[in-house]
């Protein structure tokens, strides 16, 4: 259930997007890959999730090659909910979720009970359980992300890839999700961009600066001020949170 990327160079025409990028992500753990815009997160989730081909390095799970593993075998095990994650046909929120379960069916298969209840658990899980029969063109901006995300949990993955799961949500609901994908026994890589968020919840922090990683690490050794400084452009003070125990950042005017 490990990710390991070893080296990546991501070129797209004749520019280089990612540069050297390598990173580790175990089982249980979730890693948090923080950076400015456009220092390259979106495509390095996109190469993890086998959505893109890297140009040169290489991707494994579990030790294998990502090319070897078959897009099926890939699609039942990588989740990916993408940014700006949208659903044209007007579904209702169940019918959503319940695509979650598409690659784990074969041509024959009924719905099983195992489909209804990672269905059920997802739902809950994601706080959609109420809107379950709403249509998907009446949710919310952070109600739509909330049911991606319960499609991604009810595909049962080993491997959870979210970008920017939070920008839509209110506080609670960030929280939650964060929460929530923290406690989840699988492998999970996330994007965000609130730092103290970052601190919070994950294990391990990846900081991407102009593609390339600018520093590497656990939230205390990643998260300083001098780093904040010269990749984030912002001055801050970091203590750690008598509250919590993490690093916590002060934003200075
Ligand atoms: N398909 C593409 N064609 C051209 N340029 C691209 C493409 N995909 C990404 N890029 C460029 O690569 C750089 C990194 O983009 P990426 O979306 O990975 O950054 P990001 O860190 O996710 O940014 P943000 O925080 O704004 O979401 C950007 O400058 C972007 O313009």
């Amino acid at each position: 259930m490990s990710i390991t990327a070893d080296n990546l160079v991501w070129k797209i025409g004749k520019r280089t997007v990612l540069d050297g990028v390598s990173l580790r992500a175990e089982p249980g753990r979730l890693l948090g890959l923080l950076g400015p815009n456009g220092s390259g997160k979106t495509s390095l989730l996109r190469l993890l999730g086998g959505l893109k081909t890297p140009s040169a390095g290489r991707i494994t799970l579990d030790g294998r090659d990502i090319g070897e593993v078959g897009r099926r075998a890939l699609a039942k095990r990588v989740a990916f909910v993408e940014q700006h994650a949208t659903t044209n046909v007007n579904l209702r929120v169940i019918d959503v979720v319940k695509l979650g379960r598409f690659p784990h069916r074969s041509m024959f298969s009924g719905w099983s009970e195992a489909d209804e209840v990672a269905v059920e658990e997802a739902l809950e899980r994601a706080g959609m359980g109420e809107k379950r029969n709403d249509f998907w063109q009446s949710l919310s901006g952070g109600e739509k992300q909330r049911v991606h995300i319960a499609r991604a949990l009810a595909q049962s993955p080993r491997e959870l890839i979210l970008d920017e799961p939070t920008n839509h949500l209110d506080i609670q609901h960030q929280i939650g999700l964060l929460r929530l994908v923290a406690g989840l026994p699988v492998t999970s890589v996330v994007a965000l961009h609130d730092l103290n968020h970052a601190a919070m919840f994950c294990d391990h922090l990846i900081v991407l600066q102009n593609g390339r990683v600018a520093a590497a690490g656990t939230p205390e050794e990643v998260l300083t001020e001098a780093l904040l400084r010269d990749v984030f452009s912002v001055k801050a003070r970091v203590e750690r949170s008598m509250h919590h125990g993490r690093p916590h950042i002060h934003y200075l005017g």
